[in-house]
């Protein structure tokens, strides 16, 4: 393995963050040394994609049984919030009773507030299973199938809450002995915040007004990728779930817990989870990968969250340089397009280190990271939400491209057999996807 100091690795992230071979790429290669980074691709600076996007045909107003959660009764009978309707005619009755009267009309944004999400801190990431699990010999984690057990359930416990329709997730590794994924690994579709990442700001998140499911003409939500994409405000899924125009690299801004939509509003995918099955699954060349389950997947269709850390980027630059030394990365810069548009600073703010999960590389990927924002105000702190690019077999590997949507023709191919190889100051690694058109090389 080449000594870091040796050989300063290539910077991967902020203005210069793009195709292995570009011009920003070179150039910056004196500059501050960093780690081996995946990127968002943010190649695609002046994107105006939705002129060419399809645009939905215009629908019309469901009048079918809505379940209406902006409707006081409605709210009071899912439980949770007092049953007081503010305008119902019982309200004064209770009032005078010493009973707190809440309205969902006005105190929406309150009682949002007292439900919302708790921020997860990264020191608090759960250990006290997987630090059992270790303490036990080998011998004793791989009786009956134990360590496999335990793992599978512990996924299932994480995630029963953020996808509770989705197939149970099966460990599987055909090509060696090791049971699991690493102990370390902590399955979770949750962003855990790091030192000096804030926290989300409920305060500062907009919702639409609509209720019922939102119509794209009328929602604030929809009028939200104006600022990003030309042409008529509109969501991002068409009416079965699934993404539109995946490859234009667009922000989806889905419908949040301060909107007055109902939970089957059509700009709510992600946040339900997945619907489809995926397995873990042992690679005979590049470890653990993400594969499709028995059933077929269809196209841009959401599979799951590049869940990890939020780190700011000094510390994901710190971690970087361990994840060199043993020849593996999970930082991911979020470097999109589109936040630099926002914010006017080539410069990344933060990474995600998803080392506790992640899926392989591919120089022809099946899937695409999207930015999708839902309990976030924050443009800088998007979800990378994965999405199938096209129909997924069954039992096929799901991969995206760690460089993001670069061209091939930014990709210089690597004839020579060497494992570890330097490029462009960069440290690389064989690439072991396997597609026809692979470029050769990855990076660690
Ligand atoms: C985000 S992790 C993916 C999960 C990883 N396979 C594991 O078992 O933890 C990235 C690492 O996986 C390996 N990897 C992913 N895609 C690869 C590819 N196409 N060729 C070779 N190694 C790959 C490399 O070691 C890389 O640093």
């Amino acid at each position: 393995m080449p000594d870091e100091d040796e050989h300063p690795v290539r910077p991967l992230s902020g203005g210069w963050n793009r195709g292995i071979a570009s011009s920003e790429a070179s150039s910056s290669a004196s500059g501050p040394r960093r780690s081996a980074r995946l990127t968002s691709g943010s190649a695609r600076s002046s994107v105006e994609p939705l002129d060419e996007v399809e645009k939905p045909r215009r629908r019309l107003r469901r009048r079918g049984p809505i379940v209406r959660t902006s409707s006081e009764e409605d709210v009071a009978s899912q439980g949770g919030i007092s049953r007081l309707s503010g305008s119902s005619k019982y309200a004064k009755i209770f009032e005078e009773a010493g009973f707190e009267s809440i309205s969902w009309r006005r105190d929406k944004g309150r009682i949002a507030k007292e439900f919302a999400p708790i921020a997860q801190l990264a020191e608090n990431i759960p250990h006290e299973l997987y630090d059992q699990l270790n303490s036990l010999p080998p011998s004793a984690r791989r009786a009956g199938n134990m360590q496999v057990l335990v793992f599978e359930a512990e996924i299932r416990a994480n995630t029963a809450e953020d996808e509770p329709n989705a197939p149970p997730i099966r460990i599987i590794n055909d090509v060696d002995d090791e049971p699991t994924p690493p102990l370390e690994f902590f399955y979770s579709n949750l962003m855990w915040h790091g030192k000096g990442v804030p926290k989300p700001d409920y305060d500062a998140l907009q919702g639409c007004s609509c209720s019922g499911p939102c119509e794209p003409s009328s929602c604030a939500c929809a009028r939200k990728h104006k600022d990003y994409c030309k042409g008529t405000p509109s969501f991002m899924y068409d009416k079965k779930g699934k993404v539109r125009a995946i490859d234009d690299e667009l922000p989806i801004f889905e419908c949040n817990m301060n909107c007055g939509c109902s939970d089957d509003c059509p700009n709510r995918v992600v946040q339900h989870g997945r619907q489809h099955e995926i397995m873990i699954k042992k690679t005979p060349n590049k470890g653990w990968g993400i594969f499709a389950g028995s059933k077929k997947i269809p196209a841009h269709t959401y599979i799951g969250v590049y869940a990890g850390e939020y780190l700011m980027d000094a510390d994901g630059e710190a971690r970087g340089k361990i994840y060199n030394k043993f020849g593996r990365t999970y930082l991911f810069d979020v470097d999109f397009w589109h936040v630099k548009k926002k914010t006017g600073h080539e410069d990344v703010r933060y990474c995600i280190d998803a080392y506790h999960a992640g899926n392989n590389h591919s120089c022809d990927p099946n899937c695409a990271i999207v930015a999708v924002y839902i309990n976030e105000a924050n443009v800088e702190k998007p979800l990378l939400a994965i999405f199938t690019k096209r129909e997924i077999d069954p039992g096929q590997e799901l991969c995206f491209s760690y460089m993001g949507n670069v061209d091939d023709s930014d990709i210089e191919s690597d004839s020579d057999d060497d494992d570890d190889d330097t490029f462009g100051g960069g440290v690389y690694v064989k690439c072991q996807c396997g597609a026809a058109n692979c470029c050769g090389k990855m990076w660690k």
